[in-house]
């Protein structure tokens, strides 16, 4: 079975064309391609299917073969992947989630492929703060939902934090009847953000667009930044624009192909 590893900001799935035909299980499949001794080594696994609302249609799913609703750095590479395999001409592309339908602007580098794409994420859902017990520690959590959950609070010495050893404890709180992500947050200035992120599903990521995507909305809603910053994450930089006019959040950012593979699946497994 023949794939492309890419990345956006560190934030790294193995991409199949799954656009004439799609593997058996899934899930078991992100499961083993994930694993980075025994298969490829990734942050989960992205298939590019056929759609009937809009140009491609992805699915996405964690290391643990969960499937999440939307992926903004995966959906950034799949915008990359169908342009520079030439399955679209289109620098404007549609791309179906379980998130609904994402409208991609391509950007071209020198050499005529994707460097960089703009992904309008749509609006972000903003809850309330609550404050929620984690490990015996109290913690105030805003929830908000880009399609997937999110959980973002505020820490300083976000660098120091044992993300492996309390970020279970928040990925699988009751509060999240679906788990949730976790965003840990330090407000640089009213233009920059910091996070590391515990991602449902995957543990510590380089990078979560979606995540970037919740902390501007989240901190702007709390009057502690401006509706445009750029988040710094461990893999590098989002900017991230919440418009006015339509409610909806704008990303931009990266999208990296690594290498492309074959691997050893098929309906025999
Ligand atoms: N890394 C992804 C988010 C994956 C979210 C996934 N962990 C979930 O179950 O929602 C991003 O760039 O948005």
């Amino acid at each position: 079975m023949r794939f492309t590893k890419m990345e956006g900001l560190g934030n790294d799935y193995v991409y199949l064309n799954c656009l004439e035909r799609t593997p058996p299980d899934l899930p078991e499949l992100a499961r083993r391609v994930s694993d980075r001794h025994f298969g490829v080594g990734s942050d989960g696994l992205i298939c590019v299917c056929p759609s009937e609302q809009a140009d491609f249609r992805m699915r996405m799913f964690n290391a643990d073969g969960s499937e999440g609703e939307m992926c903004g750095n995966g959906i950034r590479c799949v915008g990359k992947f169908v342009y520079d395999k030439g399955l679209t001409d289109k620098t404007t592309v549609s791309v179906e989630t379980k998130a609904g339908v994402k409208v991609l602007e391509l950007q071209l580098g020198a050499d005529g492929l994707v460097s960089a794409v703009t992904v309008d994420m749509g609006a972000p859902a903003v809850e309330k703060p609550r404050d929620i017990t984690v490990d015996g520690r109290s913690y105030t959590v805003t929830p908000v939902s880009m399609g997937n959950p999110h959980a973002v609070l505020y820490l300083e010495g976000i660098d120091g934090l044992d993300l492996p050893k309390i970020g279970p404890g928040f990925e699988h709180h009751p509060s999240f009847p679906n788990r949730t992500n976790t965003e840990f947050v330090e407000v640089t200035d009213r233009t920059h953000l910091r996070m590391r992120v515990w991602e449902r599903g995957s543990g510590e990521t380089l990078a979560c667009g979606t995540g970037a995507c919740a902390v501007l909305a989240a901190t702007a809603s709390a009057g502690r930044c401006e509706r445009s910053a750029e988040v710094a994450l461990l893999g590098g930089v989002l900017r991230i624009r919440w418009d006015e006019a339509d409610g909806h959040i704008y990303m931009t950012g990266p999208a990296v192909t690594v290498f492309e593979g074959d691997y050893p699946y098929g309906s025999d497994q």
